[in-house]
């Protein structure tokens, strides 16, 4: 049984008066698609949408759904608001509820540092775990991925990251993996390569600390004599559980601020997020180049026309001959390894991510889900449009996204 999904939409109440005052993560344009835009075709493993994520030889029949009173089509059974909070005061990733995944805990806002993400704890492995029981296909391996360059990137709101690329042996784009957090390296980036420099070394970012003018060596000066109380903290700080947000390519929403989707907006929330200075285990957006849920971006703008002429995301890509939903996350399984990590917390509402990301032998496990609500709906700016409303709405009753679309204001 599939455990009744979260209202995560409610624990938004409580916060919405903490983090009006932090900066927003504003970047102006941040994507650029470098790689190939229309088929995916190197995706070799897709998340399985029982009935909606089949190809189909013919189009399917259509019915379009012409409601604008969203609130009243929520699959999804919506908790009080009013729910009193309960007794603990500590956070909810410390304290895992009797049936993992089954509520959105609620919890005492001054027990948390300003605007820190609540996480529900899963379990993929028990059906009762808060990650559907959609069985996601699976390569038996995982592919191959290398880091091969990284860089700082200084940002527009002060905070810091480091940008990752990769390449992999299934496909020919450049994945991205955006890290927050001094302590998160890439195993494969950090390899010595046969007959490097240390000018090369510095050049594609395998450096230890940072960068500066006439800086000569990869190895931090002082790197094996830091105090030994510096050394632990490091250690305790890799022992954290990250946050994770695997996000796909959206070129319309990222870059020409499309009100179609909030693939912008949860990028800007997720990057904010791990850049909070009480989030001290750090962050990594696995950043995949599937435009369009895997279609591509020229599929993608076609499915927008027959959005414009009734069918739903879903629909629409049956129509194109698509899955509902083409997109495979073996590779971000992979690179989340490379960068040392085995246990995450994932910022999703998707149940099928959670499973397909964890790999075909639980090489990831993830032990928190993170919701993504939008800010609208928390009352703390985002934006709204019928387009998007039907979107949120499409992927809560037929892709079982775990937001409760009867939080959606009125
Ligand atoms: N085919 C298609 N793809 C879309 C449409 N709108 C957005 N997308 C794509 O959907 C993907 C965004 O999905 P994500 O935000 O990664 O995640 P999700 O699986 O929906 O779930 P969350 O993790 O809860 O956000 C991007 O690749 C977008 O380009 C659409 O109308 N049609």
């Amino acid at each position: 049984m599939c455990p009744a999904p979260t209202s995560d939409a409610q624990s938004s109440q409580a916060d919405n008066a903490t983090t009006s005052q932090l900066p927003s993560f504003y970047s102006p344009k941040r994507s650029e698609n470098t790689s190939e835009q229309s088929r995916d075709n190197g995706d070799v493993e897709s998340v399985d949408l029982s009935s909606t994520s089949a190809q189909p030889t013919t189009a399917p029949a259509i019915t379009l759904d012409t409601s604008d009173n969203l609130s009243t089509h929520s699959s999804v059974p919506s908790t009080p608001l009013s729910q009193p909070p309960p007794p603990s005061l500590l956070s909810p990733s410390f304290t895992p509820p009797q049936t993992p995944g089954t509520a959105t805990p609620s919890t005492s806002i001054t027990s948390l540092s300003l605007s820190e993400p609540r996480g529900i704890p899963v379990d993929s492995s028990i059906p009762t775990g808060g990650c559907g029981t959609k069985k996601p296909k699976l390569l038996e391996s995982l592919p191959h991925v290398e880091c091969i360059v990284r860089a700082r990137i200084p940002t527009t709101n002060g905070a810091e990251m480091f940008l990752h690329l990769y390449t992999n042996d299934v496909d020919n784009k450049e994945h991205l993996a955006i890290v927050f957090g001094n302590n998160i390296r890439s195993e494969s980036l950090d390899r010595v390569r046969e007959g490097e420099t240390e000018m090369d070394r510095l050049v594609r970012g395998a450096y230890t600390g940072r960068l500066y003018p006439g800086r000569t060596t990869s190895r931090e000066p002082g790197v094996g004599e830091t105090k030994k109380e510096e050394q632990e903290e490091k250690a305790e700080e890799k022992k954290q559980v990250p946050l994770v947000r695997i996000h796909s390519e959206c070129y319309t929403g990222e870059t020409v601020w499309s009100a179609r989707c909030d693939c912008g907006e949860q990028l800007d929330e997720a990057a904010r997020l791990m850049s909070l200075p009480s989030n001290t285990a750090g962050g990594i957006i696995i950043y995949l180049r599937q435009e369009g849920r895997g279609i591509g971006l020229g599929e993608k703008l076609k499915a927008y026309n027959l959005q414009d002429l009734g069918s739903d995301t879903v629909e629409a890509n049956l129509l194109l001959r698509h899955p509902a939903d083409a997109r495979s996350y073996g590779l971000a399984t992979a690179m989340l390894r490379d960068l040392g990590q085995k246990e995450i917390r994932l910022l999703t509402n998707n149940p099928d991510k959670i499973r397909a990301v964890e790999g075909p032998n639980r090489e990831i496990v993830v032990t928190e889900r993170v919701a993504m609500v939008p800010l609208s709906w928390k009352g703390k700016g985002g934006f709204r449009a019928p387009e998007v409303e039907g979107y949120l709405k499409t992927k809560i009753e037929k892709m079982g996204h775990m937001l409760d679309m009867g939080a959606l204001p009125q």
